[in-house]
């Protein structure tokens, strides 16, 4: 239910983002979090925090021209929302993806906003990508797409302006490409300009681990809250990319069996725990499907297409592939088999309805917005580490990283039970990186 104030400005934001359901969604659920913050605050409803919160700084389209293996001619289009700079230069990543629309981009920018508060450290939100599908694409047809993009975008960013990085469809190798052509065309080596560097030109150690580290390190918050671990737990993590692959590997440190991972073609169960070697060789050096693994690991898999992951029996699930990919059906499917924990890896992959079910079962559910925050907070140490011209050890980036993530887990839990809902991380998350961009805004006067 939302607060009649609130409501009326819901009721405008559907008004003028027509047709942008992700974004309405990602919306709705920060304003029904912040409600009774609003009780105790009442100038942030003078200075129309909210309303001025909810409308991007700035919208950037444009047109990406590429030419394929062939000679053929193909027209993209390119997004970039830079929505809100108060705590520090815009910062979030770049997907590409057919599925990208302004409503994606702008879910993502607005998650982003409340993810980057909650971290402490000095990001403001923002968010990009493409409709363009790298999939089946030559590694040359991706450096033109890079480099086609990059020819508009490096005119919007900069280390003090907006720093973008990788998501969905891109790694390392587009940041590669990207930061290329920014070089060549400014002239400059800005480091800062985007993270997800490599090591060999300014990256920094552990960001390529970290959102997967980071979401496993939060689960393990959660569950120590509990008393209990990630020790002997069966756990099914879904997808199979940069953030999958890095919360299995934690996981297994941690003591935890994953049993099942996928891809958009299907997901494999593997009782003995995901082989994480093969997987890594499966995906990331051959890019191939989910049932190569499966026909590589013999007997020991079974790869399934055409159903949910979520109807394989768990303790702990960790969503890590896309937005709404755990409906109000999988979420009363995981809470039937036992699942006690969620930690959301990707950008806001459980419905309403799914964190409905979740949370009135007693769940631990921990939202993306806390539980991915790994990710974009080492991206802020790579940011302090190019400024500095500096490069810590992977030993002390990690530690840095898992303090972080403790430091978010009791942030939302303590404002969670000062609110009078305790336990509770979506209001948890949402209020405390709420209120650390009211302040800020509020400080800087109406620009
Ligand atoms: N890369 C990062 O540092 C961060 C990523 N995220 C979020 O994590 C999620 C995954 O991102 P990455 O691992 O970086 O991307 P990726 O491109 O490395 O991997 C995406 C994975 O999701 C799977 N996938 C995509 N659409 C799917 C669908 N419709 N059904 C089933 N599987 C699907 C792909 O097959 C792939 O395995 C996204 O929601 C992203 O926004 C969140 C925080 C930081
Ligand atoms: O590292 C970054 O700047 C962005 C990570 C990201 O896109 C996310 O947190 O969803």
């Amino acid at each position: 239910m939302l607060h009649e104030r609130l409501s009326s400005i819901y009721e405008n934001v559907l008004r003028r983002n027509p047709g942008e359901i992700e974004f309405h969604q990602a919306v709705r659920e920060v304003l029904e979090s912040i409600g009774p913050v609003l009780g105790k605050h009442p100038e942030y409803a003078e200075s129309k925090i909210i309303e001025r919160i909810c409308e991007p700084e700035r919208q950037i389209i444009f047109r990406v021209p590429w030419e394929d293996d062939r000679g053929e001619v193909h027209i993209n289009r390119g997004f970039r929302v830079e929505f809100n700079s108060a705590l520090g230069p815009y910062k979030g990543g770049l997907r590409f993806h057919p599925s990208v629309y302004l409503g994606i981009v702008k879910f993502l920018g607005f998650e982003q906003i409340f993810k980057n508060s909650l971290t402490g450290l000095p990001i403001g939100g923002g968010k990009g990508g493409s409709d363009f599908d790298p999939k089946g694409r030559s590694e040359r047809e991706i450096m033109r797409f890079c480099q086609s993009f990059m020819t508009e975008l490096y005119r919007h960013i900069g280390e003090y302006t907006d720093v973008p990085a990788g998501d969905i469809g891109v790694g390392g190798r587009e940041v590669g490409y990207l930061f290329g052509q920014y070089k060549r065309i400014t002239n400059r080596y800005e480091s800062g300009v985007i993270t997800g560097k490599g090591l060999s030109y300014g990256g920094a150690q552990v960001r390529t681990e970290a959102t997967g580290y980071g979401c496993a390190f939060f689960v393990d918050e959660m569950l120590k809250a509990r008393g209990t671990s990630f020790d002997g737990k069966r756990v099914v993590v879904s997808g199979s990319g940069n953030v999958a692959v890095y919360t299995i590997e934690k996981i297994r440190q941690l003591g935890g069996v994953v049993v099942a991972c996928s891809d958009s073609s299907g997901y494999v169960v593997d009782e003995k725990g995901i082989d994480l070697d093969l997987l890594k060789q499966v995906k990331q050096v051959e890019r191939q499907r989910m049932n190569v693994y499966a026909e590589r690991r013999g007997s020991q898999a079974v790869f399934v297409s055409g159903r949910s992951i979520w109807e394989v029996p768990c303790e702990v699930a960790m969503p890590s592939a896309t937005q709404n990919e755990i409906t109000g059906r999988d979420a009363g499917l995981l809470v039937g088999n036992g699942c006690v924990a969620v930690g959301e890896g990707a950008n806001m992959p459980t419905t309403p309805e799914g964190i409905r079910i979740f949370q009135e079962a007693g769940v631990a559910f921990g939202p993306g917005k806390a539980a991915n925050a790994g990710g974009v907070a080492t991206s802020a140490l790579e940011m302090q580490q190019n400024a500095s011209r500096d490069s810590w050890t992977f030993e002390f980036s990690e530690n840095r990283l898992q303090q972080i993530m403790r430091d978010i887990h009791s942030r939302c839990l303590n404002t969670a039970a000062e609110y009078g809902m305790p336990g509770d991380y979506v209001a948890g998350a949402n209020i405390d990186g709420f209120k650390r961009v009211a302040d800020a805004m509020l400080s800087l006067g109406l620009i």
